[in-house]
């Protein structure tokens, strides 16, 4: 059974006190991460922070986005090895908004996904499809697509360890959410390109989250399905409350 993976992705959001306030919040009452992975994915600024705050909790720290090489003239970049030096544990990679808004390309994700792994890391590998690639049919296909070239070049093992996240970009910050057994499909059919590409146990052993309008209201039901294995969250993981909350879904779920 694969343990479900709750991680906060705070975006652009949060003044500095406030993030420190969060952490300092739920610190002792995330569950423990035999149960469930709880991680927050923080503005690049306070991460040495907030990994401070959470120091022997069972609470993880994340980053929102990372370059790929560990040092260069790379002005105003973050690097892998730089994000390992202050023990962050996590980092999103590739979610729509970068890919949107920053051009990151499926090759840019590859060589990240790389970097990540190279320096203990463990990434969160996004992808989804648009609201017209969903209805003109073409939503397996792109992310298999997207899928297939992050996870180019790496072994089973390295593999079994990756976090993917199926964020149907128009389920994002939207308040659609797809219904569970479309979001179910979807990451099945995620499962079963890992499975073509590394095999069964990697496919059985890798994380497989849904994101998209996750909130406390629908976790339940998201979670009950056989191939979502946890949430990527944006506007539910603000608040301590339903941050809690999501948490508490995953550990009965
Ligand atoms: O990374 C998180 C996603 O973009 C989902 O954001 P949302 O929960 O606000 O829809």
């Amino acid at each position: 059974m694969r343990k479900p993976i709750i991680a906060g992705n705070w975006k652009m959001y949060k003044s500095f006190d406030e993030a420190v306030e969060f952490a300092e919040a739920v610190r002792e009452q995330v569950p423990s991460e035999d149960k469930v992975d709880a991680v927050i994915c923080a503005p690049a600024l306070y991460l040495p922070t907030l990994v401070d705050v959470a120091t022997e909790t069972d609470l993880a720290i994340g980053a929102q986005n990372m370059h790929f090489e560990n040092e260069g003239a790379f002005t105003g970049e973050i690097s892998p090895s730089q994000l390992a030096s202050i023990n962050v544990d996590y980092v999103i990679l590739g979610h729509s908004e970068r890919r949107e808004y920053f051009n990151e390309t499926d090759e840019a994700v590859n060589k990240k996904v790389r970097a990540a792994l190279i320096n203990g890391i463990v990434p969160i590998i996004c992808c989804g499809e648009t609201l017209e690639e969903r209805e003109s049919g073409q939503t397996e296909e792109k992310v298999s697509t997207q899928v297939t070239a992050a996870l180019e070049g790496f072994t089973p093992e390295e593999v079994k360890h990756m976090v993917i996240a199926y964020e149907p970009i128009w389920a994002i910050g939207t308040g659609k959410t797809a219904t569970a057994d479309d979001a179910n499909h979807v990451c099945g059919k995620i499962r079963e390109v890992v499975e073509g590409l590394y095999g069964q146990e990697a496919a059985e052993s890798i994380r497989i989250q849904y994101g998209g309008s996750v909130k406390p209201e629908n976790i339940d039901e998201l979670l009950s399905k056989e191939h979502i294995d946890g949430a990527l969250v944006g506007g539910a993981s603000l608040k301590v409350d339903s941050y809690l909350k999501l948490l508490e879904a995953a550990v009965n779920a």
